[in-house]
This record gives C-alpha cells, structure tokens and sequence, in this order.
C-alpha cells in the first residue's frame, strides 16, 4: 500500500523497518491514509497520527502507547506492530489522536533490555545527569519526553492515557499487571480499572513515590492516566504465544477505534491491588539480598523475614505478609533492586 511503503520506506511492516533504521536518525516523515488519517513517523519508532478535524474521537480522549523501552521485551511491541499494520491496511479506522513509540530500536536489535544503561530510568529529566552525558539512551529519553509533551499539549482538550507495554524478567505468581505512578492526591479513575481488566490485567500495583520511569513522566509532568502494564515473561522476537496477549490487543484497538468499553466478566471482573511498602535498592558493597535469583514475581514472605541487609541495617518484613515483585540483584548501585507490596484490597467492576 503507498502509505505504508511512504513510510516504511519498502519494508512489510513498521516493526521491520524499525529495526532496520535502529540507530539512524531518521528525518520526520509525513503520509496520510486513504480514510485521511495524517501520519507523521517523528522519528525511528515514533508514529504521531491525528485523525481528521471532523471525525468524531466518541470517547474524547488522545492516547500515548509504548514498547520496547526494553529492548528484549518483545511480545508487546508485536502486539503494536499487528495493530499498527491493520490500521494501515485499512482494517478498521482510527477515532483518536495517537503517538505510539517503539522505545530502544538498538536494543531491540541485540535482544538485550539496554544496551548502556536501562532507558526505563532516565525519565523525569534522569536523562540530564552528567553520567548519562551523550549516551544514546539518554538523547531518546529526551526525545521521547519531547515526543509526549508535544502531543499532550496539541490534545489539551482531551483525555490523555499512557499505557508502557513491558514484559517481565522473571515469571509471576500472577501473569499480568499493571503499576500506578505515584501522584499526590490522585486515585485510579473507575473506567482505568475496567480497562484494565478488559485487557485481561487483574493486579494492581499502587506506586509510593514518583520515579524516573516513563510511565511517571507522563504521569508527574503531563498529567495523563499513565500505567506501566507487565504482560507476560520476556521472549525473543517471534517466540511469544500471542494468544496470551489478545486481551491487551483487543483492548487496545477497541479504544483506537474509538468504541465503548464493554461490560466485564468473570475471570476478569476484579482487580487485586497492591501497594508498594519498600523498595529495595542496592546500596553498595555491602548490600546482600536475600531473595533468591529465580523467585518468581509476588512470592510471599511472611511477617519478620529478612530481606536485605547491609552494613547500615536492612529491611524485614513487617507485621503482615509482604509479596516482592521485580527482585534483581544486578542493578547499579543506587538503584532498585525490588520492591515490597502489601495486599491492599480490590477493585469489583459493575457486572456488563
Ligand atoms: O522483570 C523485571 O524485573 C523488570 C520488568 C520491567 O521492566 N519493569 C519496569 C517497571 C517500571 C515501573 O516501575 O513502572 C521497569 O523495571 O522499568
Ligand atoms: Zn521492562
């Protein structure tokens, strides 16, 4: 289709031709679709399209979606790439402005969750820091920062979500969920939860502080509903079971479409949610972590277990269970290392 070799420049598909052009700088390119859809690809990677002025947007809303801010978490940027490929295909017609961004194009290529350092750390301005000086990772950041803040401020008018598509290291006691930045005063709107669920995510994790993730940028400085959603297990290109991830497909391109949420049902009518009580950072040499290397996500360890130590002290869990999401070892020094989650009750959607 023209619009589609414009743009991906004679490759079948955009997540081809973004790896192909990993680590070029490619200049803004602009098409439009046969049904008048204006497709600007901003950079490798990044598609900002804007449905025409009179097509109704039913649920008044612009939408951010990302992947592959890990380069090894594949499943979620072909997930995008299916729905991306429809689109422009002609199967179905797109209701509301959307910036999707496949996030780590090299690290992508090796099959690696960064290649210098973890793009998912460099975020609310982490990107600056004299260390992170002219490392690729850090102008991305930047750039896709810039990214957002521009199409925030083009779609003041409307709702803005941010859905981070990631998948996790580790495998779960609990296969899909979802992270809630932290922002003071905010609690998560009803229809998130239901979105939630409709994408077949049915944990809730309830964030304590603001971070350097993407997903808090968008948060903390645009002001958008923002989540980062865990999917499944990381996997190399072409090794995923999709089917595990047509909840989040379906989804999505049902709100791409600009279509109603539908009613919820059982398996997925509740959401068990989380708060983070603790994050364990690595705090240096003498930092000794006590979870093992291979637990899986949302293990449980009951009152008074000792879960780091160091010179200074440590952390034991408190008076009632604690679940640990996230547990590696082998981060830097000063950064998370895991984090401590209480059950903190559940949210019961309206039956549809
Ligand atoms: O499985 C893991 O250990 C990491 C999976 C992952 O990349 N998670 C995100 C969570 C971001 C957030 O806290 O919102 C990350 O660590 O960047
Ligand atoms: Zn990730």
């Amino acid at each position: 289709m023209k619009a589609t070799n414009q743009l991906f420049d004679f490759h079948p598909d955009w997540l081809s031709h973004t790896l192909a052009n990993a680590s070029a700088d490619l200049p803004e390119t602009k098409t439009s679709l046969p049904d008048g859809i204006q497709v600007s690809r901003k950079a490798n990677g990044v598609l900002w399209l804007t449905p025409p002025a009179d097509r109704a947007n039913p649920n008044q809303e612009a939408l951010i979606i990302s992947a592959g801010v890990h380069g090894n978490e594949t499943a979620p940027i072909e997930v995008l790439n299916t729905l991306v490929s429809e689109l422009f295909s002609g199967e179905w017609s797109l209701a509301c402005p959307l910036l999707l961004i496949l996030g780590n194009p090299p690290a992508m290529v090796a099959g690696e969750r960064f290649l210098d350092v973890n793009m998912n750390r460099l975020f609310n301005g982490a990107h600056g820091k004299t260390e992170h000086t002219g490392l690729p990772e850090a102008r991305r950041a930047q750039f896709l920062e810039e990214m957002c803040r521009q199409f925030a401020m083009a779609h003041q008018e409307l709702a803005l979500s941010h859905y981070d598509l990631h998948t996790a290291i580790r495998p779960s006691k609990r296969e899909r969920f979802a992270l809630y930045p932290f922002v003071e005063g905010r609690s998560v709107p009803s229809g998130q939860c239901a979105f939630l669920l409709e994408a077949e995510v049915e944990t809730l994790l309830l964030q304590h502080k603001a971070s350097t993730v993407f997903s808090s940028f968008t948060a903390s400085t645009l002001k958008a509903e923002s989540f980062t959603i865990e999917l499944g297990k990381v996997e190399p290109f072409g090794r995923n079971d999709l089917r595990r991830f047509r909840g989040i497909e379906r989804a999505l391109r049902r709100r791409f479409r600009g279509e109603p949420a539908p009613g919820v049902h059982p398996p997925f009518d509740h959401l068990t949610v989380f708060e983070v009580v603790h994050e364990v950072l690595n705090t240096g040499p003498s930092f000794h972590f006590h979870v093992p290397d291979d637990v899986a996500n949302f293990t449980e360890y009951p009152p008074g277990t000792l879960i780091w130590e160091d010179d200074q002290g440590g952390y034991q869990v408190g008076t009632a269970p604690e679940a640990i999401v996230f547990p590696n070892r082998a981060v830097p020094v000063g950064q998370r290392a895991g984090l401590m989650l209480r059950a903190s009750g559940a949210f019961r959607a309206r039956p549809g």
